[in-house]
């Protein structure tokens, strides 16, 4: 299980004239498991900061993040928790099964199991027939399910995304959420992502985090009650995605 509380977490950072950024005041949020959060704001209002403090990337100078009830300070299940970043950041020179293994090489896993695990978690993204490719040798729809397999390989609860889908075409984009929301509930994870895009929002998260810039604050907290999949293109998932886009 993978539950988060962020607890009245503020942040400042230090600026080049002396003078300190406020980029979080107060956050409050709560994420029980199994939830898939969208964390959307305009450009600078801290989303990325949010999820790196909750990811233990980043101090927060006031208040704390609960990972399963325990202070991330104090948190050590580390390999619980698995970050997608924008960029698929695969090792050019290692193949697909390479690079998914990389996920497990820092976990003392024996080279037997290491390999199952590869093998097992390529299959879950339908890539098995491209383990001894090379990432110049795969379409960018391919290298995020590598990068995905990658996240997933150490077999995560919770799940953080920073844009990981926004430099794929939208036909790639969509055949990713489906794997993620696939994925997500197959293994039962928690899922927190910063998204640009209210569509994104809307066809993957149960509930919606809005921040508002400088200082990054939550606005809003809007639940997303509509059944899985969601068809971007069906009205009601048209007409939330608008309602977002207008708030944002
Ligand atoms: N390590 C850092 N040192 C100094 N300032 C930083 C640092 N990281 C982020 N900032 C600043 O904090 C603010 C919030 O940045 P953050 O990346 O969290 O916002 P964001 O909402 O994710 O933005 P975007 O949508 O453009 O990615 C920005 O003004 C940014 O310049």
């Amino acid at each position: 299980m993978a539950t988060v509380r962020v607890q009245n977490v503020s942040k400042w950072f230090p600026r080049r004239d002396g003078e300190s950024l406020h980029v979080l005041q107060n956050i409050e949020l709560d994420v029980p498991e199994k939830t898939i959060v969208a964390i959307v704001g305009e450009s600078g209002s801290g989303k990325s900061t949010l999820l790196n403090i909750i990811a233990g990337l980043v101090k927060p100078d006031r208040g704390c993040v609960l990972l399963n009830g325990v202070k991330s300070s104090e948190f050590t299940d580390w390999r619980s928790m698995t970050y997608m970043f924008q960029d698929d950041r695969l090792l050019p020179w290692r193949t697909a099964a390479a690079n998914v293994a990389f996920g497990l090489e820092a976990a003392h896993v024996s080279r037997a199991e290491r390999k199952q695990r590869v093998a097992e978690t390529l299959a879950l993204v339908g890539l098995s027939d491209f383990a001894d490719l090379y990432p110049h040798e795969l379409s960018g729809g391919m290298r995020s399910r590598v990068a995905l397999a990658r996240s997933l390989v150490t077999r995560p609860t919770l799940l953080l995304m920073d844009e990981p889908f926004s430099k794929l075409d939208p036909t790639i984009r969509a055949q990713m959420h489906a794997e993620v929301l696939r994925i997500a509930s197959l293994m039962a994870m928690t899922v927190i992502f910063v998204t640009h895009d209210p569509e994104e929002a809307v066809v993957l998260a149960n509930k919606v985090v809005l921040l508002n810039p400088r200082p990054g604050r939550v606005r809003e907290t809007r639940t997303i009650d509509l059944p899985y999949p969601r068809d971007p293109s069906a009205p009601e998932v048209n007409e939330q995605a608008r309602a977002l886009r207008r708030s944002l």
